[in-house]
């Protein structure tokens, strides 16, 4: 269940009510009060912010709670997730102050013109003289954002602020939400194309399927920065690493374990693919239809593709006849798919990666006490899977060696990276993957991506640390 925080402001009238009394109405509504600021204190009632956690089910309960009590006024109720949305998440700075004319006439008019002539005349100082070389398009027309499916640009802009926020605190790279008002391919790639001269990458995020794969391709083709799908391969690098750790802990080896992957869209069809480039044997993607079988005919080229696997099971059937004997579950999908009767059905010691956002496949809860390893997308849960493990590291390295594309090898260096930053002996079923607070992620896949992009020829430029 999602834990939220909320700030009560209430008037306490001193001779009907007590902040004891208060503290256990809210306490038996089922809220955890974590804090008590003093706003006003006057003779006869005073005014405080109550802090207090909560479950969303039972957010409601407690503020009706309050409402009921006598000598009570419930001036304001606040989300503190709202207001961190106050104004949004980020802002442009320039990287110095305009103090006088002369600044003015360096950065701006007249100077600023030679600058223009130097990069007319040699496209390539774009990388030192604008902000090219450390910026990246964060691109999105709304249609897949997180689970929560098709809402439109407008409303999928927190998401992509968000991940700009990430860019910048983790990788310090200028990262700029660019949300599309169309849904239609060839737009799209006009539109990416047409605004890609100032920036050094493009970051596509929450694309529907299946369009989002010609999107991807597409652009990679025709652009000479990387582009990144992060939703396909971000989620796919990080879902690589936590398996490669998961199965230490269990003891399998990869080409071992037979894996049911739940929702074969944009994450699903690269979780395949990187399955399958890691050494998987026997492999179930399923998507709202029942399994995509070995030999099977679809409309989708990404799915015929899987069909055309030997590795991909023959078998046709849902997730209640297929997920029975499976060492892995991944779903990437929607919320709640997964029951408990499933969890039953897997192998000895199974892996669940419920990675639906933001509810997984599986509340945690539930499948606590018949999983060995379990892994979300959330924050709040140990093993968090999510893609911001990969994509400030990813773009960081791509940038530094001024990469023209991101390809396979990068990736796989990258999941490697992030895998080791968990040593051997930390590793556990509780900590199978790094926070996104552990400094060594960004470090360690930088890296790890640098190295694997001047190997397979893909670095216009070495880096100091690398000469
Ligand atoms: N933890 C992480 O880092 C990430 C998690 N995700 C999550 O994965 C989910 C899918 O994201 P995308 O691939 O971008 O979306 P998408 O829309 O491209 O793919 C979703 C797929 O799930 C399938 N699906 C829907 N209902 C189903 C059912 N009942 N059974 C099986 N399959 C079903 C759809 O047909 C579609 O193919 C979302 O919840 C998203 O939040 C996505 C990217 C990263
Ligand atoms: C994490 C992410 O990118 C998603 O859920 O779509
Ligand atoms: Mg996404």
């Amino acid at each position: 269940m999602a834990n939220t925080s909320i700030i009560l402001r209430v008037e306490l009238a001193h001779d009907q009510v007590t902040f004891g009394d208060v503290a256990s109405v809210i306490s038996q509504a089922g809220g955890d009060v974590t804090s008590i600021d003093v706003i006003r204190v006057g003779k006869e009632s005073s005014v405080r912010d109550i802090t207090v956690d909560v479950q969303d089910s039972v957010e409601a309960q407690v503020v009706d709670a309050i409402k009921a009590l006598k000598g009570i006024t419930l001036i304001n109720v606040s989300d503190r997730t709202f207001l961190a949305h106050l104004g949004g998440k980020i802002s442009v700075q320039p990287s110095m102050p305009i103090k006088n004319r002369d600044d003015l006439s360096r950065v701006y008019t007249p100077g600023v013109a030679r600058v223009c002539t130097a990069i007319h005349e040699n496209p390539k100082k774009a990388y030192s003289l604008t902000i090219k070389r450390n910026t990246v398009a964060v691109v999105t027309d709304g249609t897949a954002v997180l689970g929560l499916g098709d809402i439109g640009p407008q409303a999928a802009a927190p998401v992509m602020e968000g991940k700009a926020m990430l860019f910048k605190q983790l990788a310090d790279v200028d990262a700029f939400p660019i949300c599309l008002d169309t849904t239609d391919t060839e737009e799209i790639i006009r539109t990416v194309k047409a605004i890609s001269p100032v920036f050094g990458g493009i970051n596509l995020e929450d694309i529907s399927s299946p369009r989002c794969f010609e999107i991807e391709a597409r652009l990679e083709e025709e652009l000479d920065i990387p582009v990144f799908h992060d939703d396909q391969h971000g989620t796919a690098v990080v879902m690589m690493a936590g398996i490669l750790n998961a199965l230490k802990v269990v003891d399998k080896p990869i080409d071992s374990i037979r894996v049911v992957v739940n929702g074969i869209g944009a994450a699903g069809v690269s979780v395949c693919k990187m399955l399958l480039a890691a050494g998987v044997q026997r492999l179930v993607p399923v998507d709202r239809d029942g399994a995509i079988v070995r030999g099977g005919s679809y409309d989708q080229p990404m799915w015929q593709w899987l069909a055309e696997q030997p590795q991909v099971e023959a078998v046709p059937g849902g997730l209640d006849q297929l997920i029975a004997g499976a060492d892995v579950f991944i779903g990437v999908s929607r919320a709640g798919l997964l029951k408990v009767e499933h969890v039953k059905a897997m192998a000895k010691d199974p892996i669940v990666f419920a990675l639906a956002n933001p509810q997984p496949e599986i509340d945690p809860e539930l499948a606590a006490p018949y999983v060995r390893v379990m892994a979300t997308g959330r924050s709040d849960y140990p093993n968090q899977i999510n893609n911001v493990l990969c994509f400030p590291g990813i773009f960081r390295g791509a940038l530094d060696c001024r990469a023209h594309r991101i390809n396979e090898a990068m990736k796989l260096a990258a999941a490697r990276a992030i895998a080791s930053v968990v040593s051997e002996e930390e590793l556990n079923e509780l900590y199978i993957i790094p926070s996104i607070f552990n400094d060594h992620v960004v470090q360690n896949v930088r890296h790890a991506v640098i190295e694997a992009a001047i190997k397979t020829g893909v670095a216009n430029r070495i880096p100091p640390d690398f000469r």
